[in-house]
């Protein structure tokens, strides 16, 4: 905000004409512009403070502007949109001139805006205020960190308040902070939160859509207690403002949730989302051409959202493992470090400086959540806490989770198949996702018994199947331990004994994914039966 002298524009003043003082500063004004023209500049220099002072003498006005951009770089400034919704919901009726814009990207409803130059008089406590509006074309240099120095034309639009300096108290303690809690209570109440992605084609960044994904805690299928403490960690967060301003921390909080495909990672965050009544960024790394493209993309997320990486391990070669591996033993022990810029593509310390500035220097609330099926993999860096402050696994379903999904997709919460599916769940590892797709009603019937039925057979088809392939994996392991035994020259250097076992955890991982391809092609065969 900006404080000026100033013109209040049309309306009376509080006391006396304002029409009369209006037209003698007008006349000073005109006089004094045309004597300036015929003065040397040092001249002009010299007495444009004594010009200031004898102004404001005769003027009594003092105007504060609200930029819709507190800095170049940033987004619209929360400022500058509570006023806006202040105005528009106080004198939408009233103005003649309103901008009418949707409220969001697919919406029907529209939020009213004053119109470039319309002008309104506001009354607080006896004061009277004027509010207009007016906007001017800027030219700024488009993105600050990049190597190409182009220049956009902006139009950057700004509420001027003007107000009588008797009343620079009252407005200052009292009209504004009403101004901006009665602002930020309406956008609030039209706000519609948005799921932003990138690499959609867009030059700019982001674009975004709705929010609309039904996925609640109460609908999220995993350990009850476990549930719990996330819906506790989460609501610490949303109201601990104050908390994180005494402890001198950042009001950011990371999540990493790990595990198995179709355990409910994606559900998870659309119920966070939801919790909280956050926007949701997804972030697609693979589309992201640069370090500098990515500090950008971060830096225009909104507060109150959640950032999302997806299969963090899978984005961009991240993982210290694999790219210390591919540069060789020198570099095993070398940091992640600050300077390794822009080569064209995202990098490791890229991605942890980018989320380090803006834990640091962006204001407002924000999650970051990674996802990965291969926790093992990461860069310890990457996921330390600070970072990533809470690693959440999602794990196969158990009984408690079938409990949710059989209460979401059939409305039972009893049946005398229980116990068997109990037991059974307790000896196989099937996703949520699978035991979902199995109790889908494939027909307007909802035939409980047949379901249930069917979903029993896929859990002992998978038992047997699972049993034999341990049986054919010990055979080879024992086969391959007597191989190992008979070869002794055998050089266990640490780093072939890491590389042994990531091969090992890659292989526990393929089979894995074909256990539960597995358990698709089951869930196909019963329920075309
Ligand atoms: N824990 C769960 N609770 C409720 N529904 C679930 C759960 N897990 C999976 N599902 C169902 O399975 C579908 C796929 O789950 P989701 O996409 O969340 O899995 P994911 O863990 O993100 O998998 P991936 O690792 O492959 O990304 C969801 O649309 C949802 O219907
Ligand atoms: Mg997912």
């Amino acid at each position: 905000m900006e404080m000026t002298g100033g013109d209040p524009g049309s309306g009376s003043g509080s006391g006396y004409s304002w029409a009369e003082l209006s037209s003698t500063l007008m006349s000073m004004l005109f006089v004094w512009s045309m004597v300036q023209q015929y003065l040397p500049f040092s001249l002009n220099d010299l007495l444009a403070p004594i010009t200031r002072r004898l102004l404001a003498f005769v003027n009594p006005y003092v105007t504060v502007t609200i930029d819709e951009h507190a800095s170049e770089y940033f987004g619209r400034s929360e400022a500058y949109l509570s006023a806006e919704a202040y105005l528009g919901e106080k004198f939408g009726g009233r103005a003649s001139r309103l901008r009418a814009e949707p409220v969001d990207l697919g919406s029907d409803r529209v939020s009213l805006a004053l119109d470039d130059h319309e002008e309104v008089a506001d009354h607080f406590r006896g004061a009277k205020v004027w509010w207009s509006k007016s906007s001017k074309t800027v030219r700024r240099r488009g993105d600050p960190w990049s190597s190409h120095r182009s220049v956009i034309d902006e139009e950057r639009r700004s509420y001027p308040l003007t107000f009588h300096r008797r009343h620079r108290g009252l407005v200052e303690t009292a009209y504004l902070p009403h101004v901006l809690a009665e602002g930020r209570v309406v956008a609030e109440r039209k706000r519609q939160r948005s799921l932003f992605t990138n690499g959609a084609g867009s030059e700019d960044g982001w674009t975004h859509v709705k929010m609309d994904h039904p996925s609640t805690f109460a609908t999220l299928a995993m350990d009850p207690e476990k549930k719990q403490q996330i819906i506790e960690d989460l609501e610490m967060f949303r109201d601990g403002k104050e908390y994180y301003a005494s402890v001198g921390k950042a009001w950011k909080r990371g999540y990493l949730l790990y595990g198995p495909p179709g355990t409910g990672k994606s559900t998870m965050i659309a119920a966070m989302a939801n919790f909280l009544d956050y926007d949701v960024y997804d972030l697609e790394l693979t589309a992201v051409k640069s370090n500098t493209e990515l500090r950008r993309l971060f830096i225009e997320t909104t507060g109150r959202s959640i950032i999302v990486i997806e299969d963090i391990d899978c984005s961009v070669d991240l993982t210290g493992k694999r790219s210390r591996k591919k540069q060789g033993k020198k570099l095993r022990n070398k940091r992640p470090n600050r300077d390794d810029d822009d080569d064209g593509k995202v990098t490791l310390s890229g991605l942890l400086n980018t989320i380090d500035g803006l834990w640091s220097a962006c204001g407002g609330e924000r999650i970051i959540v990674f996802t990965t099926n291969h926790k093992k993999k990461l860069d310890p860096a990457l996921i330390r806490r600070g970072r990533m402050d809470m690693h959440i696994e999602m794990s196969y379903c158990s009984f408690e989770g079938f409990n949710v999904l059989a209460k979401n997709y059939l409305g039972v919460t009893n049946h005398e198949l229980f116990g068997k599916i109990r037991r059974l769940l307790e000896e196989v590892d099937i996703s949520p996702a699978d035991v979902a797709e199995n109790l889908m009603t494939r027909s307007k019937k909802k035939d409980v018994d047949t379901i249930l039925e069917n979903l029993a057979k896929v859990l002992e088809q998978a038992k047997e199947a699972a049993l034999a392939k341990a049986s054919l994996a010990k055979d080879k392991k024992d086969n391959d331990q007597e191989e190992s035994d008979d070869d002794d020259s055998i050089d266990n250097e640490g780093d072939e004994v890491s590389h042994f076992n990531e091969s090992e955890e890659m292989e526990d991982d393929y089979k894995k994914k074909n256990k539960k391809s597995l358990f698709r092609v089951l869930a196909k065969v019963f329920t075309c039966n």
